[in-house]
């Protein structure tokens, strides 16, 4: 039980904690404060073992042998009565001279759990102070004598209890710890009034209580020894872990016993070796067997190194298409296709590489920033990459509006008025029309938002096919823009796709107010042969068109040249084709002004 004397007498007073405080000291009748413990430098002793002694006068003020820490000291202050021994009623917070010292605080100072093994008798005579040793405490292996200790300190040790449920566990393992080890331990002083650590464990908890008992050794001394001294364990200490691999007890063996002799680890290695083989030989009888079951044959050896070959993403929508060749033919044909044009498309690759583009398409892709780029380089030629389409803007301008448009054509209003999925369909030519013709998911629709900078009026996806019909866009009262459905691969039926191609041969053959088409090519992919079966069919009509490279920013400005410069290499004896080739990416703007300048002047030269 704690013990209480007033104050007046200036007696000692005892903690909860059960920290012993015995006598006035001279200091504090002075009413000199009582120096931090740091300060006195007396006695400062292990807070294992704090000894306050009574009217020791080893030190000015307030004697204080032990604790060093300066929390202590503080709650040794007097409180100017004479008494430093008040400076402890604070220890449980019930006191009324102590302010804002609560249960809280009480935990806090404790620092060891309050555990503070009252030694020694009553007033006037020496008493002890003995501290648990706080990794002891949160372990829950120290053992007070008084039975309200336990009380007090039950929360604190059934939560260290909890986090200990391993280690619990394992102790199961040091049942057979060395005993010498144990005896020397617990030979220990600090735990010489400390009862037998089996019996602590009871009231925390039954079931690993009898983990704890069961061992009848385990003491503090063992926990100690766990805890705080693991490093030194000797190897005889270690738990021995059987693994049931096939070895017998070779792996405990290796772990466990480190002086094994040289024919012993030898033997062992020789073990592990022959069980492995033996997994090995069991492995290929295996295979033997199982072939003989399937009936194939046997082939022994290294393995067959697999073949690196390019694999084809059938859900690949980008333009990378195979179906320009094979489109109505059976499924064996159209694999047999797909390898021949992948071979071919690696000689194309070839071929395209080895071009070497001029010098002045290649400045001009440089001026133009087209090709991939990284953001910085827009940044650094002054180009607001939070707008859409950075590059359509001018360098160094915030304001995206459509009035920058340089051209007064495209400043005007893009506006649906038809669409016509049969030719019949197809509204009066009042207006000159110019239209985007391509394979599906070339860009056609993206490419005319980016024109008119009105990003939304004509739906996109990346999804090959979503321009199902002819559409018919006004732009002002001058200038018609037609949106044409795309040929090739496209998530659509193989009737509906041949319809629209149909529909957009009719549409380039006879619609009287064409006056341009725009032929877009995706820069990655190239010409195809539908691309090529439009020129021809587009040079027999005598339709002007122009070839535009799309989704430049996806290549690198080199690959853009080349591009280039292959298709005009192509066009060179074609009539219809409007010179020059423009390259445009919608994404980042670039090219866009110039193709606007291009197309402007085709409406110039229309007669109303
Ligand atoms: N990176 C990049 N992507 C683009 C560019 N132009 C279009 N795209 C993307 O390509 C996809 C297809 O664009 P669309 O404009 O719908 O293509 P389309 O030719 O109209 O396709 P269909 O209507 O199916 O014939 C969309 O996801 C666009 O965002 C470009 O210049 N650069
Ligand atoms: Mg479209």
């Amino acid at each position: 039980m704690p013990v209480r004397r007033s104050s007046n007498e200036g007696s000692f007073k005892v903690s909860r904690k059960l920290r012993v405080r015995t006598g006035n000291s001279k200091g504090s009748e002075d009413g000199v404060r009582t120096p931090r413990s740091r300060d006195t430098g007396v006695g400062r002793g292990h807070r294992k073992a704090r000894v306050a002694t009574e009217g020791s006068e080893g030190s000015s003020g307030g004697v204080r042998t032990g604790e060093g820490k300066k929390i202590e000291s503080r709650r040794l202050q007097s409180r100017g009565n004479g008494s430093d021994a008040v400076a402890y009623h604070s220890e449980d917070g019930r006191l009324s001279d102590v302010r804002g010292r609560g249960k809280r605080d009480w935990k806090t100072r404790s620092g060891n759990g309050g555990l503070e093994p009252f030694v020694g008798g009553k007033s006037g005579l020496k008493r002890k102070r003995i501290s648990a040793d706080p990794r002891l405490v949160e372990q829950g292996t120290f053992n007070g004598n008084d039975r309200k200790l336990k009380s007090q300190t039950k929360t604190n040790v059934l939560n260290s209890s909890m986090d200990n449920g391993k280690r619990l566990s394992r102790w199961k393992d040091y049942e057979s710890a060395d005993s010498s080890r144990n005896q020397r331990v617990t030979k220990s002083p600090k735990f010489s009034g400390s009862e037998s650590l089996g019996r602590d464990y009871e009231f925390k908890d039954s079931s690993r209580n009898k983990a704890v008992t069961e061992s009848g050794k385990l003491r503090g001394s063992e926990s100690l020894d766990k805890r705080g001294q693991s490093g030194k364990m000797g190897r005889a200490d270690k738990p021995k872990y059987v693994r049931d691999n096939g070895l017998g007890n070779v792996k405990s063996k290796i772990s466990g016993d480190r002086k094994a002799p040289l024919d012993t680890q030898k033997e062992l290695n020789q073990r592990i070796n022959a069980v492995s083989s033996v997994d090995k030989r069991y492995s290929r009888k295996d295979q033997r067997m199982k072939a003989l079951i399937n009936g194939s044959s046997i082939t022994e050896g290294p393995p067959k190194k697999k073949k690196r070959g390019i694999r084809i993403d059938p859900y690949d929508t980008s333009n990378k298409r195979l179906d320009d060749s094979a489109s109505d033919k059976g499924t064996n044909q159209v694999k047999i296709d797909e390898t021949e044009s992948i071979g071919s498309e690696m000689s194309k690759n070839a071929q395209f590489r080895a071009i070497s583009p001029s010098s002045s398409i290649l400045s001009f892709v440089q001026d133009n920033l087209l090709g991939r780029r990284r953001e910085i380089d827009f940044k650094r030629a002054g180009y607001n990459i939070e707008l859409p389409a950075p590059l359509d803007n001018l360098p160094f301008s915030t304001t995206p509006e459509r009035e920058r448009i340089e051209v007064p054509a495209f400043r005007n209003k893009l506006e649906f008025f038809a669409a016509a999925k049969i030719s019949s369909s197809f509204p009066p030519p009042d207006l000159p029309e110019i239209a985007f013709a391509g394979r599906s998911n070339v860009g056609k629709s993206s490419l005319l938002n980016a024109l008119t900078r009105q990003w939304g009026v004509v739906r996109t996806s990346d999804k090959p096919g979503l321009t199902q019909s002819i559409n018919f866009f006004n732009l002002g009262p001058k200038l018609c823009m037609v949106d044409l459905p795309g040929y090739g691969f496209a998530y659509a039926k193989e009737e509906v796709k041949e319809a629209w191609e149909e529909l957009v041969k009719e549409y380039v053959m006879t619609r009287v107010g064409l006056k341009r088409v725009c032929l877009l090519i995706d820069t990655k992919w190239g010409m195809k042969p539908r691309d090529l079966e439009l020129i021809d069919l587009m040079e027999r009509y005598e339709t002007k068109y122009q070839i535009v490279l799309t989704k430049t920013d996806l290549v690198f400005p080199i690959d853009v040249a080349r591009r280039a410069m292959q298709i005009e290499e192509n066009l060179k004896a074609k009539k219809s084709a409007v010179q020059p080739l423009m390259m445009v990416s919608s994404k980042t703007g670039a090219g866009i002004r110039s193709l606007r300048t291009v197309l402007a002047n085709v409406a110039r030269f229309v007669p109303r």
